[in-house]
């Protein structure tokens, strides 16, 4: 699968439709009441892609890499529990960084934690130093607002970390409403996005957020985005499942 096409590099140029969290929510609902494409498959082809990347930017090669994953309690940190469990299996060695208690994981992340503790996977407190790479799983297309208390620690505290950092969908503080950073915000080397590129990912202003962008291909149908109030033309991924588009 080669993870680099030229005629991808520069969506803006190339008019790649991008969608907001309104629609993304739609795009989520219709996956699930329309076509039976249940969250956790979504969820699985998130996770997938995000351990992708990971694995072939900067850990391939490595023997049992060190693996920071901070995960939220929402759909995102469920893709990066995802990519953990995946990472893992592929030799990493993962560490889990909950940003709120067990306890409050949405179900369907609550189902891939108790995976991963079922893996003997560790989960810390604190985030440890010295890991190789750093998966942003704390907030998605759902912020609400700035950042604050223990995400935003997190998330000051991977920005400081001199650690490589991917982030799923968005860079945690990147506002898909409104395409807009919300401080803190993670200043990511590189962003895997979910369907569609978020509204104003590729905007070279929030670059220093998004870093690099990949698009990760979740299965939705192309009837799905031709159907919406707003058609959407659908990315050709003609069988390459993580296109870089940025
Ligand atoms: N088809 C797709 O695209 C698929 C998308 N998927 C993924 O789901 C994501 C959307 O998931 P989502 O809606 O569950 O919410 P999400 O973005 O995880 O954030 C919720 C968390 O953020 C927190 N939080 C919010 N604001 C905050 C603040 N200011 N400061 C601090 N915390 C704040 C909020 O905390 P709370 O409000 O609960 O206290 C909660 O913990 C999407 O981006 C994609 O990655 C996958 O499921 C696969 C299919
Ligand atoms: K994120």
């Amino acid at each position: 699968m080669t993870m680099e096409r030229d005629d991808w590099q520069f969506p803006w140029a190339k008019g790649w439709p991008e969608i907001d969290r309104a629609g993304m929510v739609e795009v989520d609902r219709r996956m699930v009441e329309t076509y039976g494409i249940a969250l956790e498959k979504m969820m699985e082809n998130a996770g997938r892609a995000l351990a992708t990347v990971a694995w072939r930017r900067w850990l391939v090669g490595r023997d049992a890499p060190r693996v920071t994953v901070l995960a939220g309690n929402g759909g995102n940190g469920g893709g990066a529990l995802v990519a953990a469990r995946r990472l893992a299996a592929w030799g990493a060695c993962v560490e889990i960084v909950l940003a709120r208690p067990a306890t409050a994981l949405a179900p369907v992340p609550a189902g891939q934690f108790a995976i991963l503790k079922g893996m003997g996977i560790a989960v810390v407190e604190d985030p440890p130093e010295g890991a190789g790479l750093i998966l942003d799983g704390l907030i998605g297309y759902s912020l609400s607002g700035a950042p604050i208390g223990r995400v935003a620690d997190l998330i000051t505290w991977a920005n400081g970390s001199g650690t490589p950092i991917l982030a799923l969908d968005v860079p945690s503080g990147f506002d898909a409403s409104t395409g807009r950073l919300a401080m803190p915000s993670v200043s990511a080397n590189a962003t895997v996005t979910l369907a569609l590129p978020k509204r104003g990912l590729t905007d070279p202003a929030v670059r220093w957020a998004v870093g690099d962008l990949y698009l990760a291909d979740i299965s939705v149908p192309p009837a799905l985005y031709a159907t919406m109030a707003c058609p959407i033309r659908t990315p050709s991924f003609a069988g390459e499942d993580i296109l870089r588009i940025a």
